[in-house]
C-alpha cells in the first residue's frame, strides 16, 4: 500500500475551503483527494439559491480528478473550521465508492490540526459498485 502523506492533503484541503461558496449555511468545506499517480485535487462545496442545487465538496475535488483523467483514487480529506470533525454526507459517500475502495481512507481534519480517519467501507458498508451493473450488463467504469 502507497504512504499518504496526510499533510499534504491538509494543507490542500484546507486552502480550498478558503475558496468555499457557502452564503446560505456558512459551513466552508475544502476537500482534497489523491490519485493513484500522487497528484491532488482539491474541491469546495458550491452553494446555490435553490439549496437543492448545492455541490459538496467531495464531489467536486473528485470531478476535477476526473477531469484530469484520474479514475482511480486513493484517500480523502475533509477540512472543515470547527472542532467537531466531519464525514462525507451520504451523497459523497455513494460518489466516493464510484472511485476508491472499501478499504480506502476517507479522513477529516479541522483547524485545531486534528484528525480522524475511517474506512470507506465503514462509512458505507456494503456499497452499491459499479461492478453489480457490470455483473449484468458489461458495464465497465474504466
Ligand atoms: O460532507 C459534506 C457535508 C456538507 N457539505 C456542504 C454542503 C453545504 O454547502 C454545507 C452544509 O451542509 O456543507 C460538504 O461540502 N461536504
Amino acid at each position: 500500500m502507497k504512504t499518504i502523506n496526510w499533510a499534504a492533503l491538509e494543507a490542500a484541503a484546507k486552502d480550498a475551503a478558503a475558496q468555499a461558496y457557502a452564503p446560505y449555511s456558512q459551513f466552508p468545506v475544502g476537500v482534497a483527494v489523491l490519485a493513484e499517480n500522487g497528484h491532488i485535487f482539491a474541491g469546495c462545496n458550491v452553494e446555490n439559491a435553490s439549496y437543492g442545487a448545492t455541490v459538496c465538496a467531495e464531489r467536486n475535488a473528485i470531478a476535477a480528478a476526473v477531469l484530469a483523467g484520474h479514475r482511480k483514487l486513493l484517500a480523502v480529506m475533509v477540512y472543515t473550521p470547527q472542532e467537531k470533525l466531519t464525514p462525507p454526507c451520504g451523497m459523497c459517500r455513494q460518489v466516493i465508492a464510484e472511485f476508491f475502495q472499501p478499504d480506502s481512507l476517507i479522513a477529516s481534519c479541522n483547524h485545531l490540526g486534528q484528525q480522524q480517519h475511517w474506512e470507506l467501507q465503514y462509512l458505507l458498508p456494503d456499497a452499491f459498485t459499479p461492478n453489480y451493473l457490470a455483473a449484468s450488463n458489461k458495464i465497465s467504469k474504466d
